[in-house]
């Protein structure tokens, strides 16, 4: 069995995953053959119960479709394939069955599975912490008490990191050692990153807690160098308990910080120290950065953060009213959820105008009392989603012109973007059915009607329109 057909048929499950579902399970997987043997290497528990549970029977089938041995042999085992002694071994599979876990994989992966959505309550933590080190230095760690696992919205989008958050705050020796936030701006990293430090200062009061952002560290190291304090420098960032770095991306092409923290992280994984980072994208993605530290990053747990969809946008706005003991009806919530659909930090910002507007006008939040008070979003944003709009960006897209879209070609190449870009009319703007087809070179309705069908249809079934139309709708609310 070699290497290179394991790399193939993970190109093959490639195609038929969801892009997040894939950077999350199967990019980590390491491979090395054994003889016959492969040796699959996942980079904790977590992971590997996952793919065996979720992707392993996948892999197995499409290895036997490519390989002269119908029973390919493959092992799950937890490390690194650099590493010469994997920490937990699992013994070979000989068959397309399941690959059995050891003991101690199977009691902690499961642990890890069983995620206790007890909410937390509100915590009276130390939310200051300062140390003065020798040359002068500050560092100071600000963690925002507002940012609990209680006041976080769970949601389909945000499920996973939110588990994983909670494992590594509830009981951080699972090892799941970096945790890695990645997703866009807006959408709660920061606020989970937060809430795992609240609770772990919660449980103990005495725990050094770091958080700091990116920008920070790189400023705190450039003023230890110039203060000749490296050495405490070092000392602090190694003395913590649990270190909370926001942004990592801005390391990128900063050699000497990015040295500096290689150091820090190693040293903090070896002493058994939590380390959890965040970035705007997929580590391996961030340009500018060390490979050492984009494979290092990868021995953790990755885990992505999506916008929200539209029920947990209405959630969030409905707790982030009831914070502030605001009367917020839930069809005006619905309202705002639907016209913002950015990020969290934008929906939060309409919510306050919303609210301040209702207070100085001394009017009840209604529809009429929003369309007023966000007046010049909601235009902007009507210019934004206009169907002329939806599809120049669809054409552009996929590289066809504006005139295949309206025209009457019904090669796959065409009908399928046109497809798209009618399901994006029909979902974005409030024109009717009819509307849209007249905007697509005077269409019927049923085949609008068609179109929205085939599109929600195809996001379940097909990976690469699910990624086509979630791209869209972000290039196109964003
Ligand atoms: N699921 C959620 N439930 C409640 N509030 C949320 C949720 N997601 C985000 N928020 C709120 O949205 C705001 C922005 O979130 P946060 O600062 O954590 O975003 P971020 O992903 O770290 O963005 P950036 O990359 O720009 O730093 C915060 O006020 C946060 O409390």
């Amino acid at each position: 069995m070699s290497v290179e057909l394991w790399q193939q048929c993970v190109e093959l499950l490639r195609d038929e995953l969801p892009a997040q579902q894939f950077n999350t399970w199967i990019r980590p997987l390491q491979v090395e053959a054994d003889g016959d043997e492969l040796r699959v290497y996942a980079p904790n528990r977590f992971v590997l119960d996952w793919v065996n549970e979720k992707y392993l029977g996948r892999l197995l089938e499409l290895l036997g479709e490519r390989s002269e041995d119908v029973t390919p042999s493959v092992s799950l085992l937890i490390g690194s394939k650099r590493s010469s002694a994997p920490r937990a071994v699992q013994p070979a599979s000989p068959a397309l069955a399941v690959v059995q876990a050891a003991p101690a994989a199977v009691e902690e992966a499961s642990a890890a599975r069983t995620v206790d959505t007890q909410p937390v309550a509100p915590a009276t933590v130390r939310t200051e912490r300062s140390v003065q080190v020798e040359g002068g230095l500050k560092h100071t760690s600000y963690l925002n008490r507002a940012f609990t696992f209680e006041n976080f919205v769970e949601g389909k989008s945000n499920q996973l990191a939110r588990a994983a958050a909670w494992q590594v705050a509830d009981n951080p020796k699972h090892g799941y050692n970096p945790l890695f936030l990645y997703g866009g701006v807006g959408l709660g990293k920061t606020h989970l990153m937060h809430a795992v430090g609240n609770h772990l200062l919660k449980k103990n009061p005495n725990a050094k807690v770091v958080y700091l952002h990116s920008e920070r560290f790189v400023a705190d190291m450039v003023k230890a160098l110039q203060l000749n304090a490296i050495n405490e420098f070092k000392r602090f960032y190694r003395s913590v308990d649990a270190l909370l770095i926001d942004d990592i991306q801005f390391f990128a092409k900063k050699e000497r910080s990015q040295e500096e923290f290689f150091h820090t992280f190693n040293a903090l994984l070896e002493g058994g120290q939590q380390v959890i980072l965040t970035s705007d994208r997929y580590p391996k993605e961030i340009e500018g950065l060390e490979e050492r530290l984009k494979s290092r990053f990868g021995w953790g747990l990755t885990v992505a953060v999506e916008p929200p969809e539209l029920e947990t946008r209405v959630a969030i706005l409905m707790k982030k009213a009831e914070q502030t003991k605001v009367e917020l009806p839930h069809d005006a919530a619905f309202f705002i959820a639907q016209r913002i659909r950015s990020n969290v930090r934008e929906l939060e910002g309409a919510l306050k105008r919303v609210i301040a507007h209702s207070h100085f006008t001394n009017h009840p939040i209604t529809i009429e009392l929003i369309r007023e008070s966000l007046k010049d979003l909601l235009a902007l944003q009507d210019k934004l989603v206009s169907i002329d709009n939806i599809q120049r960006t669809v054409a552009e897209y996929y590289k066809i012109k504006i005139a295949d879209l309206l025209s009457k070609r019904r090669s796959r190449s065409v009908a399928r973007p046109r497809q798209v870009a009618m399901a994006l009319s029909k979902e974005l703007t409030n024109h009717s059915l009819p509307e849209i087809g007249d905007s697509f070179g005077g269409r019927d309705h049923t085949t609008v009607l068609h179109a929205c069908r085939k599109i929600a249809e195809l996001r379940e079934t097909d990976a690469d329109i699910r990624e086509d139309y979630k791209n869209l709708l972000r290039t196109l609310t964003t």
